[in-house]
């Protein structure tokens, strides 16, 4: 299967189905003002076997507007999160935030993340984690937390849920971008 991870607005089909009704509503009841704002109109269904990940992406700017709810169902996840910067803007990057950081090469770093997702958990991704941060599963049956192993359930589901974009992104992280190349 290849991945556009890009959406035809051409090709819509419909309204979401009424059995996420009931999900809609609560993350409508977020505290979050731009939450309670979107309209979300897209949603993706994955499923993972065990074993089976996710590879390195940032949601696409053009594609999707603001925050992006991911629901877990079934087992839970341990998700990473990956930025990728320049070595110039690294001390203001990394000045609030005690983070590991590793250099790639001589001119670009990477600083690391992960979450544990439990079961009818949801992911919100906004701001700068959606816009400037990659998100992945890793291909594993065995996560390693904190020296733990933990060994994946038998199967995960995710619902994520999205707003479907119209006008180019208006982000602050134009080197993440793909409406600003
Ligand atoms: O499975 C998840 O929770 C995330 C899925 C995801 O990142 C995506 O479909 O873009
Ligand atoms: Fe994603």
């Amino acid at each position: 299967m290849s991945l556009t991870r890009n959406v035809n607005n051409e090709k819509c089909l419909g309204e979401l189905p009424s059995f996420v009704s009931s999900i809609l509503e609560r993350i409508s009841s977020f505290p979050d003002i731009e939450t309670r704002s979107l309209v979300l109109d897209q949603l993706t269904v994955n499923e993972y076997p065990p074993g089976v990940g996710l590879s390195p992406h940032i949601d696409t700017h053009s594609a999707f507007e603001g925050s992006i709810f991911s629901l877990s169902l079934a087992g839970p996840c341990i998700m990473e999160f990956r930025r990728y910067l320049e070595a110039a803007s690294l001390p203001n990057a990394t000045s609030s935030i005690d983070m590991k950081v590793e250099n790639l090469d001589n001119c670009t770093s990477i600083l690391r993340r992960a979450i544990y997702m439990p079961p009818r958990s949801m992911l919100l991704l906004s701001g700068e984690g959606r816009y400037a941060w990659h998100h992945y599963i890793p291909h594993h049956k065995i996560d390693t937390v904190n020296d733990s192993v933990i060994r994946r359930a038998s199967r995960r589901v995710s619902f994520t849920f999205r707003k479907v974009r119209v006008g180019p992104c208006q982000c602050e992280f134009p080197e993440y971008c793909d409406s600003k190349r």
